[in-house]
């Protein structure tokens, strides 16, 4: 899947920016147990709420952020990570992104808007993720958790209060883990 020739969004609504409590984030990296030195792609990474917690945790972080500004400012948040190699930001749309020939895992709260695409980008058979730990629309994880993708399997799907966004979005949201099968 590319998002060759999308338009960028331009408006709050299209952009779809809900910010993740601190404490939340901490809690979606918490339990999806990264290991040190593992490589973690975060769609959509906003200002860095759920980046900081990925960086404490030990993880190699490739933060994508399609917004000039909110990119700059994860440029300018975690300067010390990116000069260290720690962190890549990139300022594109998630849905160009070439995935990584190394394996590697997805902890993100990426825009609602693009699930379908994006599962199918880090889903495709040449894929080499291993786990998904993403906070989704919650119909979309009960779907999900039903029928999962090919090669993966649906672990579980742990509910995320409306109040856990500033603004709160106007949908029921859940973290849904996806393992690759044996
Ligand atoms: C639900 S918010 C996540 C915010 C982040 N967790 C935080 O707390 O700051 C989704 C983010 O995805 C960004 N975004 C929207 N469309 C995108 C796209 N196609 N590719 C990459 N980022 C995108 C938005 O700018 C927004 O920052």
């Amino acid at each position: 899947m590319s998002g060759a020739g999308r338009r960028r969004p331009s408006t709050r609504r299209e952009w779809a920016w809900h910010q993740l409590d601190p404490e939340w984030a901490g809690r979606l990296v918490d339990q999806a147990e990264v290991r040190p030195g593992q490589l973690v792609v975060e769609f959509g990474a906003g200002t860095g709420a759920v980046t900081a917690p990925l960086l404490d945790s030990g993880a190699r972080v490739i933060a994508i952020e399609w917004h000039p500004g909110r990119a700059a400012a994860l440029q300018r948040r975690f300067g010390s990570a990116a000069a260290n190699g720690t962190l890549k930001v990139l300022g594109i749309d998630a849905l160009d992104f070439r995935l990584p020939a190394r394996p590697f895992r997805v902890i993100a709260n990426p825009p609602y808007s693009i699930t379908s695409a994006l599962l199918r980008l880090i889903t495709a058979r040449h894929s080499r993720m291993i786990r998904a730990d993403l906070v989704l629309q919650r119909g979309a994880v009960n779907g999900l958790l039903e029928r999962p993708p090919r090669w993966f399997v649906g672990v579980r799907g742990v509910r995320v209060p409306r109040w856990a966004f500033a603004p709160p979005p106007e949908v029921d949201s859940a973290v849904l883990t996806l393992r690759r099968r044996r």
